[in-house]
């Protein structure tokens, strides 16, 4: 089986990573797609993020109905900050009968290069990057690189941090989360 492992805060999860997904469990070959929950992006504050547990419940409800999507816990018991390598090399020894690969978005992408062995996770992994909207340029030496697919997915640019702020101003941001995502952040009185 082929999965596409889709790293992130997911603080909240939004419709605009749910988009993504999707689309590259529908339209490319991988099998799956796992939204891995990081405890602790090392490029991060660690700030205004919840708990692991109530982050990873969002994406579970936000993912049960489909079939491909899949949320992962696996970073909660690794050290921290979670540096992408070291969760890879886990997973290769939990699922070895799985191949897998990265979702990345461009924007990512430009800084990937400051990722803990960048070079190491290039040569083992194929990296399928979706569009995103960012000035910084993409370093030539992954523009062309036979490990790097690029994927023609729609680009949405919704935040987390953009959706976080808008609660504590009160706003109404019903349309850029799923619904269980909504009714549970509500009830939890999540980020006002
Ligand atoms: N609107 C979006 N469309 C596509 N990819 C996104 C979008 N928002 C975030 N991502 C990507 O999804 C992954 C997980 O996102 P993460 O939750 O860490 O970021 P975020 O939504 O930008 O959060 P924050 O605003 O809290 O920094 C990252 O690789 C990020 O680049
Ligand atoms: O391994 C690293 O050095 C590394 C550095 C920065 C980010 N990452 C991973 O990339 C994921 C998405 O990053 P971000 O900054 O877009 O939220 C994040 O959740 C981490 O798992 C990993």
């Amino acid at each position: 089986m082929k999965v596409g492992l889709y790293f992130g805060s997911f603080n909240p999860i939004h419709i605009g990573h749910l988009v993504i997904a999707n689309h590259l469990a529908e339209h490319s070959d991988l099998d799956q797609v796992w939204f891995v929950v990081t405890p602790h992006n090392p490029f991060k504050k660690k700030n205004s993020l919840l708990d692991n547990y109530q982050r990873f419940e969002m994406v579970y409800r936000a993912t049960k109905d489909y079939v491909k999507l899949k949320p992962s816990d696996i970073e909660f018991n690794l050290p921290q900050p979670n540096y992408t390598i070291n969760t890879l090399v886990h997973l290769e020894e939990k699922h070895p009968d799985f191949e897998f690969c990265l979702i990345m978005g461009e924007d990512n992408l430009k800084h990937f290069h400051k990722w803990k062995n960048a070079d190491v996770i290039l040569e083992n992994y194929h990296i399928y990057v979706y569009p995103r909207i960012s000035e910084d340029a993409i370093e030539s030496q992954f523009e062309d690189h036979p490990k790097v697919h690029k994927v023609d997915a729609p680009i949405m640019e919704i935040s987390s941090t953009f959706i976080r702020n808008a609660i504590k101003a009160g706003k109404n941001v019903q349309p850029l989360l799923s619904k269980p995502v909504w009714d549970y952040l509500d009830e939890m009185n999540f980020y006002r």
